[in-house]
């Protein structure tokens, strides 16, 4: 009844003021499952509420292309609270939370961001050397774990590595041995909110409309004194950026400085709110939440397989062996064509960490009849791609570990379109480029030199926890060097 008085699709009887948050976080945990059981249950298309919300989820991939994809302007805007954006960001500034009303602030700074990301370097050599830089070093503390025969958190030396990327395109430098406590804390900060966002009440701040700032400073106490520290964090940077900058010169050495030189540039012809500083610091805020958690635990998750699928790390070995001959060397992009079972394994990861249980909710810029549904503008959408890159209809025995299914008959990769971690659309990751290039030149390099062993606490665990991004379990790992004579 609730479902057709509102003209909805059928789905979950939900409970006052909850909704279906409870059977949300009470299920297996990422909580992929309750949405293929919702799915058996009501069809690919349903309604469940987060809160007194309700979101129609689209599960399946025909659906999410048809509207994404052949409708994406109907599509682009996003369902999150408006006041949970005061709160937090001080307004309504960002990359991945703008809403219909403030679209064309919300394009202007994608379409920046993208140039961006082009401009300094992704899929250029440009890119390419800064994270060649970071290889170098994991291979480095490698070799040290490998010499004095201890365990490794192989995970805690990613992060570092991708948080170094990231903070490079941002603020142009790395954090080597006296930055480190640097990205101690803004690691811990950005993981906290993430932690805080994730968890029921969290997610209901996060989504539901006209909570008032008050109640939803209670819902997520945790968040407040994070907020000041990580806001105060990224201005401090921005300040230094100002202090060092130099307007006459017009070559930009990271994003923040392009983004400084664009705002003197508007602000010579007299526009000066498009470009702010609040904007600035929000969206060096989305680039770190958005581009380390999903990355450094997509590349954890790869050597957590590899190590608990031993005979497959052997098959990656040999490709590259066969591939160099005996003359062992760093890989670069130039090479990653030619690497097939690596590229199938990475995408057999992306396919099955399947990083975010559940996309980031979307809301209607306009009515639609979408399956025979009417459907208002403002209506919350939910491109469930975790259940896409689980359809066993698309992926046979969908929770089986096979790198094999991303390679045809002839021995070449093969391209299936259903494998979509990055989502699609006006929407879709503006980091794809980066987090391809990331996860080639580190982890293929790291196979290029070593071998990855259990460490003394046994196999690493696959287990997901329910967050909003899925995290792989810290595992101690032994490495074993590949490069006998000892050179590089
Ligand atoms: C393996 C790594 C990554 C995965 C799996 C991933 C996945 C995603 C997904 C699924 C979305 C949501 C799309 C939607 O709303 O439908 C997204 C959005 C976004 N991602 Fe990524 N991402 C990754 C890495 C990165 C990196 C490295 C960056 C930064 C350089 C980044 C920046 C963003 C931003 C800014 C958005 C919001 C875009 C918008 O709403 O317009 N991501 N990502």
């Amino acid at each position: 009844y609730l479902w057709r008085r509102r003209g909805l699709p059928p789905g979950p009887t939900p409970i006052p003021i909850f909704g279906n948050l409870f059977q949300l976080s009470g299920s297996e945990a990422p909580g992929i499952s309750i949405f293929q059981k919702w799915k058996d249950q009501y069809g690919s298309m349903f309604t469940f509420y987060m809160g007194p919300v309700p979101f129609v989820v689209l599960t399946d991939y025909k659906d999410i292309k048809e509207t994404v994809i052949k409708d994406g302007e109907t599509y682009a805007d996003k369902y999150l609270s408006p006041e949970f954006n005061t709160y937090f960001r001080g307004n309504i500034f960002s990359l991945v939370d703008k809403t219909c009303m403030y679209q064309e602030r919300w394009r202007e700074h994608r379409k920046f961001a993208v140039l961006q990301l082009r401009e300094l370097g992704v899929g250029k050599p440009l890119m390419e050397s800064k994270i060649l830089i970071e290889t170098e070093e994991l291979l480095k503390k490698l070799k040290t774990a490998e010499y004095l025969g201890e365990d490794l958190c192989l995970q805690s030396e990613l992060d570092v590595a991708v948080g170094s990327v990231i903070n490079q395109f941002l603020f142009g430098y790395r954090f080597d041995e006296s930055k480190l406590h640097e990205f101690v804390k803004i690691k811990t900060l950005v993981n906290n909110f993430m932690e805080e966002v994730g968890k029921p009440l969290g997610v209901l701040a996060f989504t539901c409309h006209g909570i008032p700032p008050i109640i939803i400073k209670r819902m997520i106490s945790g968040i407040e004194e994070q907020k000041r520290e990580l806001f105060g964090f990224l201005r401090n940077q921005i300040e230094n950026s100002k202090i060092r900058i130099n307007y006459e010169e017009d070559q930009n050495d990271d994003f923040v400085e392009a983004y400084l030189r664009k705002r003197y540039q508007r602000e010579l012809n007299n526009d000066f709110d498009s470009y702010c500083d609040s904007q600035l610091e929000n969206v060096c805020f989305d680039i770190w939440a958005a581009g380390f958690d999903t990355l450094t635990n997509t590349i954890g998750f790869l050597f957590a397989y590899a190590i608990n699928y031993p005979e497959m790390q052997m098959l990656i070995h040999q490709e590259i062996d066969e591939y160099l001959g005996h003359h062992r060397r760093i890989l670069t992009m130039s090479d990653k064509n030619a690497l097939v079972y690596f590229n199938a394994f990475a995408n057999e990861t992306q396919r099955l960490a399947n990083i975010l249980p559940m996309n980031l909710p979307h809301a209607l810029t306009r009515d639609v009849v979408l399956k025979g549904y009417h459907l208002k503008k403002g209506t919350g959408i939910i491109h469930q791609i975790a259940n896409v890159m689980t359809d066993e209809t698309i992926f046979k025995d969908p929770y089986r570990f096979d790198p094999n299914r991303f390679i045809d008959e002839n021995g070449k990769l093969k391209k299936i379109e259903e494998l979509c971690p990055f989502s699609m659309g006006k929407r879709q990751c503006v980091g794809e480029g980066l987090a391809r290039m990331e996860i080639f030149l580190l982890a293929a390099n790291l196979f290029n030199y070593f071998e990855f062993v259990p460490g003394s606490e046994g196999l690493p665990s696959l287990f997901k926890d329910f967050s909003l991004v899925s995290h792989v379990i810290p595992f101690k790992c032994q490495v074993r060097s590949r490069d006998h004579s000892g050179s590089k």
